[in-house]
């Protein structure tokens, strides 16, 4: 478990963190996302113990990172993919990283496998594509086994067969009980990984829930009522004083919800084809709710 309490960062007058509070779950991969500029590398800095808060707490498994008894077999985190050590090849250097760890040799192979990148093992790092360097740098965060997983920006520049690998290895971490924390800008490939987020802005919490909350919450665009009986069903939606659109043999009602309308159907005598609520798009719902939280905005209107 991931935990702040009260977080607080300052940069001089930059108020980078700003009383944020917030928890990600064991089991459960967490999204987290943010506006550029809205502190989240200082919150995952402040998290790895690599700053110090101005006021608050960041813990990782109950405690400050800085006190945790064994970090690298507590929290692994990936914070620049594009990393490299050029002279040595993944696997000696995932050798030395054990070594110098403490941890068995065997589990740099073991690592290696689970990333998928034992056929190259003994190749230089510095000859590695991105997709690859990617996975050994996964890799090295999964070196000590850790309960805490720490991602930021896991997918740039990757292919579509490496958004997806990724994607499967965090629900597969997820579902063995780890924590899993991930920022990313890339928002529709968040709505297929996360199943609870944390959206900040300027440095506080803007949400802190799940992914279908918050898509249903702020993306909600009503509910499509297609039926045969279009006119039974329009006769019930005006006496309902309900606010609707009309399509071919269709409704789309924004202020009554699914449970209300299938009611109101049986009541009219009107039979149902389709009854669907029309939520939003991860995308459309923080925009919505990041708006005025970002710090840059492209054209004239603001
Ligand atoms: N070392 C620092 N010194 C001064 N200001 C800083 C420092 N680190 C971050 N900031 C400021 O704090 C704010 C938050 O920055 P941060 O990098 O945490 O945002 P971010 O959400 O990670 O942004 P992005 O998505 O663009 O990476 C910004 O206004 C940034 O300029």
């Amino acid at each position: 478990m991931l935990e702040t309490r009260g977080l607080t960062k300052s940069y001089g007058d930059t108020m980078a963190v700003h009383d944020l509070t917030f928890t990600a779950e064991a089991g459960r991969v967490t999204g987290f996302l943010g506006p550029n500029g809205a502190g989240k590398s200082t919150t995952m800095r402040l998290l790895l113990g690599l700053d110090t808060p101005t006021a608050g707490t960041a813990h990782i498994d109950g405690r400050p990172y800085r006190e945790l008894r064994d970090p690298l077999r507590t929290v692994g985190a990936l914070l620049d993919a594009t990393w490299r050590h050029p002279g040595r090849s993944a696997r000696s250097h995932l050798r030395w990283l054990a070594a110098t760890n403490g941890l068995p040799e065997r589990r740099a192979d073991e690592v290696l496998g689970l990333v998928g990148l034992d056929s190259v093992s003994k190749k230089r790092a510095g000859e590695f594509s991105l997709g690859m360097l990617q996975r050994l740098g996964i890799a090295t965060t999964l070196l000590g086994d850790p309960k805490v997983l720490l991602f930021d920006e896991p997918v740039n520049g990757l292919d579509p067969e490496g958004v997806h690998w990724i994607r499967q290895l965090m629900h597969a971490l997820a579902a063995e009980g780890r924590t899993v924390f991930v920022s990313s800008h890339l928002l529709p490939e968040m709505e297929q990984t996360a199943q609870d987020l944390v959206v900040i802005g300027r440095g506080r919490l803007i949400y802190q829930g799940t992914m279908k909350d918050f898509v249903e919450r702020a993306g909600s665009r009503g509910v499509r009522v297609r039926t045969p009986h279009a006119d039974a069903m329009r006769t019930a939606l005006r006496e309902r004083g309900a606010e609707f659109t009309e399509e071919a043999n269709a409704f789309v009602v924004s202020t009554l919800d699914s449970d209300a309308l299938g009611e109101l159907a049986f009541t009219a005598g009107a039979t149902l084809h389709e009854l669907s609520p029309l939520t939003g798009s991860l995308e459309q719902a923080y925009l919505e709710l990041t708006g005025d939280a970002t710090e840059f905005t492209t054209g004239g209107s603001r």
